[in-house]
């Protein structure tokens, strides 16, 4: 019986360490990091080279996540929505998650450090810095374009999969930034109207709480907008063809006519539903740049 409880306690806290990490955006993260990686070469990259990048951008990114619970404890605990994380209801203490968030880290940077490359390695540092310091210390209390600028950080994977290839910065991958760096304002905003009662509660200068939430709605229109022109990039630039073409307009509208709704034609659901959309929608455009890649179909060009 002892033995039962036992193993089962520790199946929880294996669960609270795992929760620290973010695992479903750090999955999201890796995935984009990971296309990156096919995108950078022909045909396809280093076996070795790939599973240890993704190993080390997957560590560094899950550390960044625990830093976050650690510096957001006291939010965390009055926010309904993040109230029973692990950190936020005291089941891991700060410092074990501190403890924790740098074995993770300094395992990740060794890894890309040693076996991938310098660069890779110091520019996913300074995405972790960029996410944990930068934006969860500072630009989240201080101002409502916190997510627009610390945005970056999460928008760099792509970027980090590439220089693991090549070991160079390339404006293709750069292109690929972009589009997460216009992704991220209607993926968390719409999330941040639902939720706007819970920032106001503990003074998170978010969009919707500074400006209102019809302003935000309108802001959110404008970016999908933004985002569907940012998407045709990778077309007009020859990086990818026709699949991507047709993939990424069609889900670009979707987007869309969700941030349409919301802001002319919203119900209770609708906030969730945009957001939820988001993430379905950022998975399968990178996947379907991927389809691209190895499927090309080039433009036809009547002369
Ligand atoms: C500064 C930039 C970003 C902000 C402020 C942000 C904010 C959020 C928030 C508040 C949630 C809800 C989390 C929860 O309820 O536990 C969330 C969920 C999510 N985000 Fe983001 N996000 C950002 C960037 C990204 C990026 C770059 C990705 C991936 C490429 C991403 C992928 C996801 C996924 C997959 C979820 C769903 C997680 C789940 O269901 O557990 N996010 N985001
Ligand atoms: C190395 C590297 C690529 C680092 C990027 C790290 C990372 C996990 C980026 C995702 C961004 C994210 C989940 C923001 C939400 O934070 P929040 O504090 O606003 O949301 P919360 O209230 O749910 O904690």
């Amino acid at each position: 019986m002892t033995v039962i409880i036992k193993s089962k306690a520790g199946v929880s806290r294996l669960h609270d360490y795992l929760e620290l990490t973010k695992p479903k955006v750090v999955a999201l993260l890796v995935l984009t990091a990971w296309v990156g990686m096919m995108l950078a070469v022909p045909g396809l990259p280093n076996l070795l080279t790939v599973i240890a990048a993704t190993i080390g951008i997957g560590l560094l990114s899950a550390a960044a996540a625990a830093m976050n619970h650690v510096v957001d404890q006291r939010i965390d605990a009055q926010m309904a929505r993040t109230y029973s994380r692990p950190v936020a209801k005291g089941r891991i203490s700060p410092s074990q998650a501190i403890t924790f968030a740098f074995s993770l880290a300094l395992t990740g940077f060794v890894l890309l450090y040693l076996t991938v490359n310098a660069l890779t390695a110091w520019l996913t540092l300074a995405s972790l810095f960029g996410y944990a310091v930068v934006y969860t210390m500072f630009l989240k209390r201080a101002t409502p374009q916190n997510i627009v600028i610390g945005g970056l950080a999460g928008a760099m994977p792509p970027l980090l999969g590439w220089t693991a290839i090549t070991g160079s910065v390339d404006g293709h991958a750069l292109l690929l930034v972009m589009i997460i760096f216009a992704w991220t304002p209607p993926h968390f905003w719409a999330l941040a109207i639902h939720r706007r009662d819970d920032y106001a509660k503990v003074n998170m200068p978010m969009l919707p709480v500074t400006h209102g939430i019809e302003f935000t709605k309108s802001v959110i229109c404008l970016y999908t907008v933004l985002l569907f022109l940012v998407c045709l990039m990778p077309y007009l630039v020859g990086m990818s063809g026709a699949i991507y073409l047709v993939g990424s307009a069609l889900l670009n509208l979707r987007f869309m006519q969700y941030a349409w709704k919301l802001k002319f034609d919203a119900d209770n659901s609708t906030a969730m539903a945009t957001f939820k959309f988001s993430i379905t929608h950022l998975m399968v455009l990178f996947l379907l740049l991927l389809v691209d890649h190895y499927f090309k179909v080039s433009p036809i060009y009547v002369s």
